[in-house]
């Protein structure tokens, strides 16, 4: 199975609300689609989000480093020398993971289809369904709260909610969350790096401390600040899950190695696709250390892979999926099932996408 040709388009879908954390707003998902075809006629399916306030990958960067670097690499090659593939796409451009993993999950999406098995599968194949919490945006109090009720009406058990943005609103909050949920509904909240080490202690112990029930916070400080990241873990009692802090195999390392963090989100767009991704997965595995399953603001190609990472491995005990649910319609045929909470993965060879509604090519 030969590349003959790599083309390159663009979605945009409609968010059903404003998507807000302490880093930025959107309201529309603008995600860089990616087609490999092949002589055989398969064609496998990539997808990047531009998240230039996260990963600085904005759609410039992610079309520049695929066109100028990663398609001129990948054309002629044979799907069958897959080491070599994602060597070559890790090494052929510095940087740049999220165009990185819209080449790797077209790769896997291809190799699967070669070997006839879904990558899932071929990846350990653990298990076929995922139960994906929800995000809800960071706002006033009373809005959260509108939000956090219409989720739940919605059927969703485990809430994501962002805080950071005004910090000093973050425990009222977490109150009006707490209160419409209940107390059966799971609450983690994610302050995107908007904290400082002793004031993201002070507020979690706050929120422990009036009962409002944390499974753990996402990336309290600033993601180079590892020992601040380290502080919080060692002294909150809420257990400390490292997002931006972790985007390679070598930073997960290092948290890993420091005991920095409780536990590790692991995102295709931070490491670069699946080809890394196992590698946190290993590390996270000897070290013990559970992770997350998360995405950026994402349509279905790219979330649709983490599903297949995520339904072979067992390390990763919470998903955040929730990508194509916060989208106000879905442009993407075939792939991963998701109902609401529940996604299911495909069980066609490779990742079972079978095209994108309303794509526009960019050449
Ligand atoms: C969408 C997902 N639930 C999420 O919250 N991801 C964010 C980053 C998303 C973005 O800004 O595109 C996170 O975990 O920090
Ligand atoms: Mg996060």
């Amino acid at each position: 199975m030969k590349i003959t040709e790599i083309r390159l388009g663009s979605i945009s879908v409609p968010l059903r609300v404003p998507f807000k954390t302490a880093l930025r707003t959107v309201t529309s998902v603008e995600d860089i689609i990616l087609e490999i075809h092949t002589d055989t006629g398969a064609v496998g399916y990539g997808e990047a989000p531009p998240t230039g306030a996260v990963t600085g990958h904005t759609t410039g960067a992610i079309v520049g480093a695929l066109k100028d670097h990663i398609i001129p690499n990948l054309l002629g090659k044979d799907i069958d020398a897959f080491e070599d593939l994602m060597q070559l796409v890790q090494s052929c451009v510095h940087g740049n993971s999220s165009a990185k993993a819209a080449a790797d999950m077209a790769l896997w999406d291809l190799y699967g289809q070669l070997y006839k098995l879904p990558v899932y599968k071929l990846l350990g194949g653990a298990r076929k369904q995922l139960v994906t919490d929800i995000t809800i945006s960071v706002n006033e109090p009373e809005e959260m709260a509108r939000d956090a009720g219409t989720a739940i009406a919605r059927g969703y058990d485990c809430l994501k909610v962002k805080v950071g943005a005004d910090p000093t609103l973050d425990v009222a909050r977490l109150r009006a969350v707490r209160e419409v949920a209940g107390a059966d509904i799971r609450l983690r909240i994610d302050a995107n790096q908007a904290w400082e080490p002793k004031q993201a202690v002070r507020i979690l112990n706050e929120m422990q401390e009036q009962g409002l029930k944390l499974e753990f916070v996402e990336q309290p400080v600033k993601a180079h600040d590892i020992e601040g990241l380290k502080y919080v873990t060692e002294h909150s009692f809420v257990p400390v899950l490292a997002d931006e802090s972790v985007f390679s195999p070598r930073d997960a390392m290092r948290v890993l190695e420091q005991r920095a963090a409780d536990l590790i989100n692991i995102k295709l767009m931070k490491c670069g696709g699946i080809y890394n991704a196992l590698k946190i997965v290993a590390a996270a595995e000897i070290y013990g250390v559970e992770c997350m399953i998360g995405c950026m603001l994402e349509a279905k190609i790219s979330v649709n892979a983490a599903v297949e990472l995520a339904c072979a491995k067992k390390v990763f005990t919470r998903i955040d999926l929730d990508g194509p649910v916060l989208c106000s319609e879905d442009p993407i045929l075939g792939g991963a099932r998701f109902e609401e909470k529940f996604i299911t993965v495909s069980d066609e060879a490779g990742m079972g996408i079978r095209g994108v509604e309303g794509l526009r090519y960019l050449d």
